[in-house]
């Protein structure tokens, strides 16, 4: 981890931002070796209702993020996303299972214990609520002064906190007076005032146009990189998941579907998430050709062998689509191949011989 800049922003006497983890005491601990998980969720079950009218949002699920990991958490409409936010925040109790944050065990604690573990995490939310009276220094203040920080001590870790988020000179400004994505910068600061071990992104970006939601993405990375922070990223893009996250999550129906690091993940063929993060177009088919969908991964077959196999299949064999992506590194592609119906069979015992697994293009999702 590079070395944590010395930002004083904690609640408590002032101590280094990242160095310092405060249990709930507010006595430091030393640095979590990176390998630890600092978010911790296991059998999570929540029932809605009950009787004939209950609803299943999650059916048990099991997640880990370890210290300066950022994780996504992606899936359909009703997978169980935001249901799983409200949980891991308490602000639902689970049905059954546990959840830990940061070695806290949240679904034991009482709700005035809740109350301070919940420092534990930061929210960031699609709309950032501003307190439109106050300054942008005021407005990252207020979780400070929530906590019982003196008024010097929070005016001077907020000019921090904006600092760290590239807001400093803004200050004095009135959210009204600030863009969108400014805005989130603020939403940001805030969240980390009190320090949380762990960043939940509820859609951070949701509402901000390509550039300045790859300027926000950008400085989740810098702040995790700076201060070790977790991060958990609920999205329903995948863009944010390719730019942003080391590892993902697939809901489905309150499942887990699929997990894994990203471009691991990119790279298992014929699955939802690599259809997903690496997505090609729709094409049609029919009568005499077929569309086989091929995924590869330079951790496996380098690209040049895949185009150099496509190229030597001949006339029988066009590209008709294809998206290569380099994530974590590691290059990772996708290609829809337009192939004689005749000549299906032929091509894809060729590809399976280099290592590549061709499917139906369109064929059921795994
Ligand atoms: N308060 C509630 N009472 C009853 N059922 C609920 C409640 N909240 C959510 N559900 C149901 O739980 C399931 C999961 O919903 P949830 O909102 O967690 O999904 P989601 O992935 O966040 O969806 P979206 O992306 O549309 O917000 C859905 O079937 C939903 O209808």
């Amino acid at each position: 981890m590079p070395t944590p800049p010395t930002l004083s922003a904690s609640v408590g006497p002032c101590r280094p931002l990242s160095a310092s983890r405060p249990n709930l005491e507010g006595v430091p601990l030393p640095p979590l070796p990176t390998d630890t998980a600092r978010v911790r969720i296991a059998g999570l079950r929540k029932v809605y209702g009950s009787g004939e009218r209950a609803v299943t949002a999650l059916a048990g699920i099991d997640l880990t993020v370890r210290a300066g990991e950022i994780h996504g958490v992606v899936g359909r409409s009703g997978a169980g996303k935001s249901t799983l936010i409200r949980c891991l925040t308490l602000l639902e109790r689970p049905t059954a299972g546990t959840i830990e944050v940061d070695g806290v065990e949240l679904t034991a604690l009482g709700e005035r214990q809740l109350r301070s573990a919940r420092r534990r995490i930061g929210l960031v939310f699609q709309h950032v609520n501003l307190l439109d009276s106050r300054t942008i220094a005021g407005n990252v203040a207020y979780p400070l002064q929530i906590a019982g920080v003196g008024r010097r001590e929070r005016a001077a870790r907020a000019l921090e906190l904006l600092d760290l988020v590239g807001l400093a000179d803004r200050a004095d400004a009135h959210p009204a007076q600030l863009s969108g994505g400014q805005r989130q910068r603020v939403g940001i600061a805030r969240a980390l005032a009190v320090q949380p071990a762990v960043l939940l992104c509820d859609e951070p970006t949701s509402a901000l146009d390509g550039a300045t939601t790859r300027q926000i993405l950008s400085l989740i990375r810098d702040l995790r990189d700076r201060l070790g922070i977790s991060v958990l990223v609920i999205t329903h893009e995948m863009s944010v998941v390719r730019q942003v996250c080391d590892t993902v999550t697939l809901l489905d129906g309150g499942l887990v579907a699929e997990h894994g690091p990203v471009a691991e993940a990119a790279g298992r063929p014929g699955t939802r998430l690599a259809r997903a993060l690496i997505p090609v177009p729709d094409l049609p088919v029919g009568g005499e050709r077929a569309l086989l969908d091929v995924g590869f991964s330079t951790e496996r077959t380098p690209t040049a062998h895949v185009l150099r196999a496509v190229a030597d299949l001949g006339a029988a064999v066009e590209v008709a689509a294809g998206t290569i992506e380099t994530i974590a590194g590691r290059q990772v592609g996708r290609l829809q191949l337009d192939v004689r119906a005749d000549r299906v069979a032929v091509v894809e015992e060729r590809l399976r011989e280099i290592g590549l697994v061709p499917t139906a293009a369109g064929e059921g999702e795994r």
